[in-house]
């Protein structure tokens, strides 16, 4: 198929131009926010970052879905959606607003479950254990599958007390404390920015700092896998490329899974990509291939722009 949207932008990985990427020859200070010199830096930095070089198709299952359909009420959010998530890979989940992106994401570390009347069925494998099953753990599993939410959600503290958190909660040592905040700003790539304020507000932060103080704050209890819910809805272009550029960093020791309503992020950063539509999942295949061959009609008209 000639990969086309209607405004003419290709979208195959890697052979396509992103807007925020294209350079021009007009002065900075007129150019629109996301084609500023800096933009342009971050983009050439992440135009480095090719997800077809890293990907597995024969990495290990770190999550095995089979089956789930999921409820809200009487409502039925999800059909029969089986998905291998496969380990230190990042799969992508697209679709039109309601498809139940989100909904199935949540899925994966039972964040539905604060949901009143919610209900789920089939399973999830997680080491050979059900996620779904009653006897789970949650909050260990939230520790080993953490989460990203669109808004950053730092807490009314210093910087250091969101990132040391989960921690003292664990009762971990001061000193093993002080080690796992900076490993985890650092791994966040925030640290430089933060290192010499560490007792202020968190508040204070921009929002893509913020977003990464989150990421940091996720990070530091090791968590095995990281649910990322469209964490650069809300960012500017700068941050976005940084969330993205880190995702691409992150991802060499951690299985991710992120929502985004954005195809070129998706071809950006991710491994895998998975097409939801209507509760139902259409497709799941290579990020490159599912953008270049698509399989299913509905996928076709997706990604070419025919709708959503
Ligand atoms: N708390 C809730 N109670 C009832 N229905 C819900 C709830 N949350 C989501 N839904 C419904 O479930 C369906 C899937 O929603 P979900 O938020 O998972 O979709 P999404 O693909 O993530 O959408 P968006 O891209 O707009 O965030 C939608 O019809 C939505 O209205």
């Amino acid at each position: 198929m000639e990969n086309q949207r209607q405004d003419g932008t290709r979208l195959a990985p890697g052979n396509y131009k992103v807007s925020p990427m294209q350079e021009t020859d007009q002065p900075a200070d007129q150019l629109p926010a996301d084609q500023t010199p800096e933009v342009s830096d971050a983009a050439r930095h992440m135009g480095s970052f090719d997800p077809t070089k890293t990907l597995n198709t024969d990495a290990n299952l770190r999550i095995d879905v089979r089956n789930t359909n999921f409820f809200y009420g009487a409502k039925q959010a999800l059909y029969d959606v089986s998905l291998p998530i496969r380990e230190k890979q990042v799969t992508a989940l697209i679709g039109p607003s309601g498809c139940g992106k989100s909904t199935f994401l949540r899925t994966l570390n039972r964040m539905n479950d604060l949901i009143p009347g919610t209900r789920i069925e089939g399973e999830a494998l997680f080491d050979g254990s059900n996620i779904y099953d009653k006897k789970t753990d949650v909050v260990l599993l939230r520790q080993r599958i953490g989460m990203v939410f669109q808004r950053p959600n730092p807490f009314p503290k210093s910087i250091f007390e969101n990132v040391a958190y989960g921690l003292k909660v664990q009762g971990k040592s001061q000193k093993f404390i002080h080690e796992r905040v900076e490993t985890s700003l650092r791994g966040a790539a925030l640290w430089d920015e933060v290192k010499d304020r560490l007792n202020s507000s968190a508040l204070g932060l921009s929002g893509g700092q913020q977003q990464r103080l989150c990421i940091a704050r996720a990070l530091a209890v090791q968590p095995e896998v990281l649910l990322m819910d469209e964490p650069a809805s809300a960012l500017d272009p700068i941050a976005t490329l940084k969330i993205e550029e880190l995702i691409t960093d992150l991802v060499k020791e951690y299985t991710i899974v992120i929502v985004t309503h954005n195809m070129q992020q998706a071809s950006r950063v991710s491994h895998f990509t998975s097409f939801f539509l209507s509760g139902k999942l259409i497709e799941s295949s290579p990020t490159v291939d599912l953008f270049s061959h698509p399989h299913q009609k509905e996928t076709e008209d997706y990604i070419s722009g025919r709708f959503g």
